[in-house]
Protein backbone atom coordinates (compact mmCIF):
# COMPACT_ATOMS: atom_id res chain seq x y z
CA UNK A 1 0.00 0.00 0.00
CA UNK A 2 1.01 3.74 -0.88
CA UNK A 3 -0.11 6.81 0.70
CA UNK A 4 0.97 9.96 -0.85
CA UNK A 5 0.11 13.38 0.55
CA UNK A 6 -1.92 16.08 -1.78
CA UNK A 7 -1.76 18.97 -2.04
CA UNK A 8 -4.20 19.39 0.48
CA UNK A 9 -1.58 17.38 3.45
CA UNK A 10 -4.71 16.22 5.06
CA UNK A 11 -6.26 14.73 1.85
CA UNK A 12 -4.18 11.04 1.23
CA UNK A 13 -4.17 9.40 -1.85
CA UNK A 14 -3.77 5.46 -1.46
CA UNK A 15 -2.73 3.10 -3.93
CA UNK A 16 -3.51 -0.68 -2.48
CA UNK A 17 -0.77 -3.23 -3.23
CA UNK A 18 -2.21 -5.77 -6.04
CA UNK A 19 -1.43 -9.17 -5.99
CA UNK A 20 -2.33 -10.66 -9.92
CA UNK A 21 -1.99 -13.89 -10.76
CA UNK A 22 -3.36 -16.08 -13.52
CA UNK A 23 -7.08 -15.79 -11.65
CA UNK A 24 -7.27 -12.36 -11.50
CA UNK A 25 -6.33 -10.28 -8.48
CA UNK A 26 -6.93 -9.52 -5.02
CA UNK A 27 -6.17 -6.00 -2.48
CA UNK A 28 -7.19 -5.44 0.66
CA UNK A 29 -9.45 -2.28 0.60
CA UNK A 30 -9.03 -1.49 3.98
CA UNK A 31 -7.24 -2.41 6.74
CA UNK A 32 -7.30 -0.95 10.25
CA UNK A 33 -4.42 -1.23 12.30
CA UNK A 34 -2.76 -0.24 8.85
CA UNK A 35 -4.52 2.42 7.95
CA UNK A 36 -4.25 3.77 11.00
CA UNK A 37 -0.28 3.37 11.59
CA UNK A 38 -0.58 5.31 8.27
CA UNK A 39 -2.19 7.96 9.00
CA UNK A 40 -5.92 7.33 7.92
CA UNK A 41 -7.42 8.12 11.74
CA UNK A 42 -10.58 7.53 11.54
CA UNK A 43 -12.40 4.86 12.85
CA UNK A 44 -15.68 3.82 10.21
CA UNK A 45 -19.12 3.62 11.29
CA UNK A 46 -21.09 3.47 8.24
CA UNK A 47 -20.29 2.20 4.35
CA UNK A 48 -22.09 3.54 1.36
CA UNK A 49 -22.27 3.01 -2.45
CA UNK A 50 -24.09 5.20 -5.13
CA UNK A 51 -24.62 4.60 -8.75
CA UNK A 52 -24.37 6.73 -11.17
CA UNK A 53 -24.57 7.59 -14.98
CA UNK A 54 -21.73 9.36 -17.62
CA UNK A 55 -22.08 13.26 -16.29
CA UNK A 56 -23.51 12.88 -13.15
CA UNK A 57 -21.51 15.19 -10.21
CA UNK A 58 -22.58 14.81 -7.03
CA UNK A 59 -21.26 17.44 -3.83
CA UNK A 60 -19.81 19.40 -2.82
CA UNK A 61 -20.94 17.96 0.63
CA UNK A 62 -20.27 17.95 4.06
CA UNK A 63 -21.58 17.23 7.37
CA UNK A 64 -21.06 20.05 10.81
CA UNK A 65 -22.67 18.41 14.07
CA UNK A 66 -21.83 14.79 13.51
CA UNK A 67 -18.74 15.65 10.71
CA UNK A 68 -17.52 12.47 8.62
CA UNK A 69 -14.43 11.75 7.48
CA UNK A 70 -14.67 9.53 3.99
CA UNK A 71 -12.45 6.69 2.51
CA UNK A 72 -13.84 6.62 -0.93
CA UNK A 73 -13.09 4.44 -3.90
CA UNK A 74 -14.56 3.67 -7.48
CA UNK A 75 -15.47 -0.56 -7.98
CA UNK A 76 -16.81 0.12 -11.59
CA UNK A 77 -16.15 3.04 -14.14
CA UNK A 78 -13.72 6.17 -13.64
CA UNK A 79 -14.46 9.19 -11.41
CA UNK A 80 -12.74 12.75 -10.60
CA UNK A 81 -12.95 13.02 -7.51
CA UNK A 82 -12.56 16.52 -5.28
CA UNK A 83 -12.10 17.75 -1.65
CA UNK A 84 -12.05 21.54 -0.73
CA UNK A 85 -10.86 22.86 2.72
CA UNK A 86 -13.79 24.43 4.26
CA UNK A 87 -12.33 24.82 7.61
CA UNK A 88 -12.55 28.30 8.49
CA UNK A 89 -8.79 29.58 9.62
CA UNK A 90 -7.18 26.66 8.03
CA UNK A 91 -4.26 28.06 5.79
CA UNK A 92 -5.93 26.16 2.84
CA UNK A 93 -9.40 27.46 3.50
CA UNK A 94 -10.75 27.74 -0.33
CA UNK A 95 -8.04 25.25 -2.00
CA UNK A 96 -9.22 22.20 -3.90
CA UNK A 97 -7.90 18.97 -4.43
CA UNK A 98 -8.50 15.93 -6.96
CA UNK A 99 -7.73 12.98 -8.53
CA UNK A 100 -8.82 10.74 -10.81
CA UNK A 101 -10.26 7.22 -9.08
CA UNK A 102 -11.38 4.39 -11.25
CA UNK A 103 -11.99 0.67 -11.12
CA UNK A 104 -8.69 -0.19 -13.10
CA UNK A 105 -6.07 2.10 -10.36
CA UNK A 106 -7.93 1.13 -7.22
CA UNK A 107 -7.01 4.30 -5.95
CA UNK A 108 -8.68 5.42 -2.64
CA UNK A 109 -8.52 9.04 -1.50
CA UNK A 110 -9.22 9.48 2.23
CA UNK A 111 -11.05 13.36 3.31
CA UNK A 112 -10.90 14.19 6.85
CA UNK A 113 -13.70 15.68 8.82
CA UNK A 114 -14.24 19.86 7.56
CA UNK A 115 -13.61 19.08 4.13
CA UNK A 116 -16.29 19.31 0.97
CA UNK A 117 -16.50 16.34 -1.16
CA UNK A 118 -17.60 15.96 -4.58
CA UNK A 119 -17.28 13.89 -7.71
CA UNK A 120 -18.49 13.49 -11.23
CA UNK A 121 -18.72 10.41 -13.37
CA UNK A 122 -16.14 10.34 -16.44
CA UNK A 123 -17.52 6.81 -17.59
CA UNK A 124 -20.90 5.38 -19.21
CA UNK A 125 -21.84 4.58 -15.25
CA UNK A 126 -20.25 4.42 -11.75
CA UNK A 127 -20.21 2.53 -8.58
CA UNK A 128 -18.72 4.57 -5.68
CA UNK A 129 -18.10 3.04 -2.51
CA UNK A 130 -17.13 4.86 0.89
CA UNK A 131 -16.57 4.50 4.38
CA UNK A 132 -17.52 7.07 6.98
CA UNK A 133 -16.39 8.36 10.30
CA UNK A 134 -20.03 8.63 11.69
CA UNK A 135 -23.72 8.22 10.43
CA UNK A 136 -25.79 9.99 8.63
CA UNK A 137 -27.76 13.07 10.15
CA UNK A 138 -30.95 14.12 7.16
CA UNK A 139 -30.76 17.17 9.12
CA UNK A 140 -26.82 17.54 9.26
CA UNK A 141 -26.06 17.91 5.37
CA UNK A 142 -24.62 21.06 4.24
CA UNK A 143 -22.97 21.63 0.58
CA UNK A 144 -21.36 24.65 -1.30
CA UNK A 145 -21.97 24.98 -4.87
CA UNK A 146 -20.10 23.09 -7.21
CA UNK A 147 -18.76 25.64 -9.74
CA UNK A 148 -17.80 28.23 -6.83
CA UNK A 149 -15.95 30.88 -8.94
CA UNK A 150 -12.93 31.05 -5.60
CA UNK A 151 -12.59 27.72 -5.41
CA UNK A 152 -12.52 27.37 -9.41
CA UNK A 153 -12.48 23.84 -9.32
CA UNK A 154 -10.97 22.08 -13.01
CA UNK A 155 -13.43 19.60 -13.46
CA UNK A 156 -13.05 17.72 -16.70
CA UNK A 157 -15.58 18.42 -19.52
CA UNK A 158 -18.66 16.30 -19.53
CA UNK A 159 -20.74 16.42 -22.45
CA UNK A 160 -24.15 16.82 -20.61
CA UNK A 161 -23.61 17.41 -16.26
CA UNK A 162 -26.35 15.82 -14.52
CA UNK A 163 -26.97 17.30 -11.31
CA UNK A 164 -29.80 17.28 -8.39
CA UNK A 165 -31.87 20.01 -7.92
CA UNK A 166 -30.64 20.24 -3.98
CA UNK A 167 -27.01 20.36 -5.50
CA UNK A 168 -28.08 23.25 -7.88
CA UNK A 169 -29.01 25.43 -4.95
CA UNK A 170 -26.35 25.48 -2.87
CA UNK A 171 -24.73 28.56 -1.79
CA UNK A 172 -21.31 29.89 -2.52
CA UNK A 173 -18.08 29.81 -0.10
CA UNK A 174 -18.39 33.39 0.35
CA UNK A 175 -21.96 32.65 0.45
CA UNK A 176 -22.43 30.43 3.30
CA UNK A 177 -23.02 31.37 6.81
CA UNK A 178 -19.52 31.00 8.74
CA UNK A 179 -21.32 29.56 11.57
CA UNK A 180 -22.37 26.84 9.25
CA UNK A 181 -18.90 25.97 8.60
CA UNK A 182 -16.34 24.32 9.89
CA UNK A 183 -13.51 24.97 12.37
CA UNK A 184 -9.65 24.77 11.59
CA UNK A 185 -8.51 22.73 14.90
CA UNK A 186 -4.75 22.71 14.60
CA UNK A 187 -3.44 19.82 16.38
C1 LIG B 1 -25.67 10.27 2.10
C2 LIG B 1 -26.93 9.46 2.48
C3 LIG B 1 -28.10 9.63 1.78
N1 LIG B 1 -29.20 8.92 2.11
C4 LIG B 1 -30.44 9.12 1.34
C5 LIG B 1 -30.99 10.54 1.38
C6 LIG B 1 -31.60 10.71 0.01
O1 LIG B 1 -32.96 10.29 0.03
C7 LIG B 1 -30.81 9.77 -0.89
C8 LIG B 1 -29.82 10.47 -1.80
O2 LIG B 1 -29.04 11.34 -0.98
P1 LIG B 1 -28.06 12.41 -1.62
O3 LIG B 1 -28.71 13.05 -2.78
O4 LIG B 1 -27.58 13.31 -0.52
O5 LIG B 1 -26.88 11.47 -2.12
P2 LIG B 1 -25.44 11.92 -2.62
O6 LIG B 1 -25.57 13.15 -3.46
O7 LIG B 1 -24.80 10.75 -3.25
O8 LIG B 1 -24.71 12.29 -1.28
C9 LIG B 1 -23.37 11.96 -1.07
O9 LIG B 1 -22.58 12.76 -1.91
C10 LIG B 1 -21.17 12.58 -1.76
C11 LIG B 1 -20.49 13.57 -2.68
C12 LIG B 1 -20.73 12.66 -0.35
O10 LIG B 1 -19.67 13.18 -0.02
C13 LIG B 1 -21.57 11.93 0.63
O11 LIG B 1 -21.20 12.27 1.96
C14 LIG B 1 -23.03 12.19 0.42
O12 LIG B 1 -23.33 13.53 0.78
O13 LIG B 1 -30.15 8.85 -0.03
C15 LIG B 1 -29.18 8.02 3.15
O14 LIG B 1 -30.21 7.36 3.47
N2 LIG B 1 -28.02 7.82 3.85
C16 LIG B 1 -26.89 8.51 3.54
O15 LIG B 1 -25.81 8.30 4.20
Amino acid sequence: MNIQKTNLPEVLEITPKVFSDSRGYFLETYHQSRYTTNGVPAQFLQDNRSHSTYGVLRGLHYQLKFPQAKLVRVTRGVVFDVAVDIRIGSPNFGQWTGVTLSESNNKQLYIPEGFAHGFIVLSKEADFEYKCSDFYHPNDEYGIIWNDPTINIQWPEVEKLNISNKDCSLPTLNQANTELLPKYEPN
